[in-house]
């Protein structure tokens, strides 16, 4: 069993407090290893180490091809591990190994894209109204950052923010979930390996309240970026006030799916599976609320109590588990709570609803995929983000309904739409208020295009150029051609 410890300054270490935890595994609740507990001390003396590193600028006037160069060479480090990452992600999370072999892959296309571009944007002149003058604008790094990352994606969501805070040449703290730190871990020594000077890139491990507080709190942070729940999400926002750091915020979702009547009956079944029990229904942008045009309902929710029936949940490590466990005893108990509100709300549960009864899932911490129909707006079941495999399905007729009922949250992350009739597909993507639309698909994201939420989604973007822009200041530089006195006291 491995022990973790903290990255400070170039130097792997224990806990000043000495302070030890437990990292579980959520398919059986065996102990996969133990990690140095970091809180409010450790982090302070990252964040001094970080401030130390950008201040004395060797990071940040590496020139941008260099510093690509090393973010690259992370990204063809995780590939050449991807295996044991993998591994190590199911481990800690439960996810299929299959998924977190996509993962990986994915992660390393982070690396490589933002390595890629970190030397591409050479600033702009633009045509100054003033006679004799000529002006540039020219983006620079913000400086130290403060990430902070959620259990359900733990090393993907860090790459989003470690490669293109490292591209733009910024010194930055991470702080992953103290549920699922043990990839971060690994990646960081793959950083070191990759050549990241000593205090540019610091690791706590560590309670949110304390260490992850810490980074929202502190002054000598100027750039907070956090993945993870809207509560959490409003105590970093108010806590970023206190220096008015950068802010950037992905939160959470309550996900339509748009089904029209018109849409291929087996895509449209399928994806819906796909959209809402991916990852036992952990994942931010899950189609968790169907909408189906009413003439073709009854069929889709027969089809999709048959298929929730038949799904396979285990061992992530098994080839046949087609889903894991949920990642902790508190939160399937979060999960079945909202069961129970939707069936006081007057829903109506045709599958699951339960744990499930075979021997081999006692040990773990898993729930049957759920499915609700007769929902409506405003059900708490159908408004508030469950995060778990359950699924609410609502009926419509015509667009104007459907994106009605889509909009009607507080969430604004991602939806989808099926139909065969492109215009109306493109209709109705425009009139959606999300950060994603997908049209006959759901789920796909990558490097290359931002993601992010509207409304309490979230605040800015990650990934694609946006992504790396979201580490940059702007800075206009203005001189003067033909400088002379302006006479204007006299
Ligand atoms: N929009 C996205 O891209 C995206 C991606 C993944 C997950 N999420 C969201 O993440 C949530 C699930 O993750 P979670 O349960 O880990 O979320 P969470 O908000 O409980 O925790 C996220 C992180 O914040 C830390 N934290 C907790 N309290 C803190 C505080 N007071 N100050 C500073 N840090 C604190 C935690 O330790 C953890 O590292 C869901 O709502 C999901 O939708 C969003
Ligand atoms: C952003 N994503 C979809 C990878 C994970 C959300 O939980």
């Amino acid at each position: 069993m491995a022990h973790q410890q903290l990255y400070i300054d170039g130097v792997w270490q224990e806990a000043q407090s000495k302070e030890t935890r437990e990292i579980i595994n959520p398919y059986n609740q065996e102990v996969i290893a133990t990690a140095a507990e970091a809180g409010r001390e450790e982090a302070k003396t990252a964040i001094a180490a970080a401030r130390r590193a950008f201040d004395e600028g060797t990071w940040k006037n590496t020139p941008a091809n260099e510093r690509g160069e090393i973010v690259s060479e992370i990204g063809r480090l995780i590939r050449r591990d991807r295996e044991e990452l993998a591994q190590l992600e199911t481990w800690d999370s439960g996810k299929t190994v299959e998924e977190s072999r996509a993962d990986m892959d994915d992660i390393a296309n982070v690396f490589l894209y933002f390595g890629g571009i970190a030397d591409k944007d050479g600033g702009e002149v633009i045509p100054s109204p003033i006679p004799d003058s000529e002006s540039k604008v020219v983006r620079e790094p913000v400086g130290v950052c403060g990430q902070i990352t959620p259990w359900n994606y733990p090393l993907l969501q860090a790459s989003w923010k470690l490669a293109p805070a490292l591209a733009a040449g910024n010194t930055l703290i991470m702080k992953p979930s103290e549920i699922t730190p043990l990839t971060t871990v690994k990646v960081f020594k793959l950083m070191e390996e990759a050549g990241v000077p000593a205090g540019v890139a610091n690791l706590v491990l560590g309670k949110g309240a304390d260490a992850g507080a810490e980074l929202a709190e502190n002054t000598d942070v100027d750039l907070i970026s956090f993945t993870g729940g809207i509560e959490t999400g409003k105590k970093i926002m108010q806590a970023a006030s206190v220096n008015m750091k950068n802010l950037a915020l992905e939160l959470g979702g309550k996900n339509p799916n748009i089904v029209f009547a018109d849409a291929d009956f087996e895509t449209a079944v399928d994806q819906a599976m796909n959209a809402v029990f991916f990852h036992a229904g952990q994942v931010c942008s899950a189609g968790a609320r169907l909408l189906v045009e009413e003439s073709i309902h009854d069929a889709v929710v027969e089809e999709l109590v048959k298929r929730a029936e038949n799904m396979k949940l285990g061992d992530g490590f098994k080839e046949d588990t087609m889903s894991g466990p949920l990642i902790s005893a508190e939160h399937r108990d979060k999960v079945e709570k909202y069961v129970e509100i939707g069936k006081e709300e007057g829903a109506k549960l045709v599958t699951g609803g339960s744990r499930p009864a075979d021997a081999e899932l006692q040990n773990g911490f898993f729930y049957l995929p759920t499915i609700f129909t007769e929902c409506t707006s405003d059900m708490r079941i159908v408004q508030e983000e469950v995060f778990g495999p359950v699924l609410t399905i609502e009926k419509f007729n015509g667009a104007d309904e459907a994106v009605e009922k889509a909009n009607d949250t507080i969430y604004g992350l991602a939806g989808a739409v099926f139909t065969q009739d492109i215009g109306k597909a493109q209709d109705t993507a425009a009139r959606l208020r999300m950060g994603t639309v997908w049209i006959n698909d759901f789920h796909p994201y990558f490097a290359q295009a931002p993601w992010g939420g509207y409304k309490q989604s979230g605040i800015g973007r990650e990934l694609g150029k946006t992504g790396l822009e979201e580490y940059t200041e702007v800075k206009h530089v203005y001189r003067n051609t033909n400088p002379e006195p302006v006479g204007w006291f006299g």
